[in-house]
């Protein structure tokens, strides 16, 4: 006899699994509160994306670019949701497009910067790169993402917490700023 609740092998198949997802938002151009706010109501806009927790709002001295490269403002926001990577990659360049972003000088200065960090446990080089190739070595990321998610883990890294021990964090400060989920 069948269990009266099983589920037959089709709906089984079209099930989408549900993974957290870590976005961080960077902006050292403009209104940098305001674009990072906008970036968070879109993600929050996003089907089958439940945002969970959002950190802090930190400002950071700018890694890498030009050398009278602006502070940044950054953030993380941590999400679960049943949307595949490539998706998740899609709406982010989408986001930045629609606040200005242009990507003419490499980590030069921008408007608005919405990586993909993690997607649960996938690990691939295909676009998007996952785990994100440089989120484990950016205290602009880690710091606030621990603030939030202090047992978070980036596959084949390991518990951000650990890789913060040995990571020179100085130039990463909290703010009294804050972000808003609607
Ligand atoms: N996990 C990821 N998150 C965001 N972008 C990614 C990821 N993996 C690959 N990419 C690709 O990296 C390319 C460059 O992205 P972007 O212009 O945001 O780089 P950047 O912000 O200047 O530097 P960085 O990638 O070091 O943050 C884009 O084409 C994007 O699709
Ligand atoms: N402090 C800080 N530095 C950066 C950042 C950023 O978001 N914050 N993003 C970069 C490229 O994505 C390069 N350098």
């Amino acid at each position: 006899m069948t269990h009266p609740y099983a589920i037959d092998a089709d709906t089984l198949s079209g099930m989408k699994p549900l993974r957290k997802v870590v976005f961080a938002l960077g902006a050292n151009l403009g209104d940098r509160l305001d674009n990072l706010q906008s970036a968070l109501d879109e993600l929050s806009n996003t089907p089958d994306v439940i945002v969970v927790d959002v950190s802090p709002v930190y400002e950071t001295e700018a890694i890498g670019g030009p050398e009278d490269n602006p502070d940044f403002l950054n953030a993380v926001v941590v999400a679960e949701t049943t949307q595949p990577p490539r998706t998740l990659i899609e709406r982010a360049h989408a986001i930045e497009s629609a606040y200005g972003r242009n990507r003419e000088e490499p980590n030069g200065p921008r408007t608005l910067d919405v990586d993909v960090i993690v997607v649960g446990n996938v690990r691939q080089e295909t676009d998007p790169t996952l785990p994100h190739p440089r989120a484990h070595q950016r205290a602009f990321v880690l710091v606030p993402w621990a603030a939030v998610d202090p047992l978070g883990e980036i596959p084949g890294h390991g518990r951000i917490v650990e890789l913060l021990e040995d990571m020179d964090a100085s130039g990463v400060r909290k703010t009294d700023l804050t972000l808003e989920v609607e």
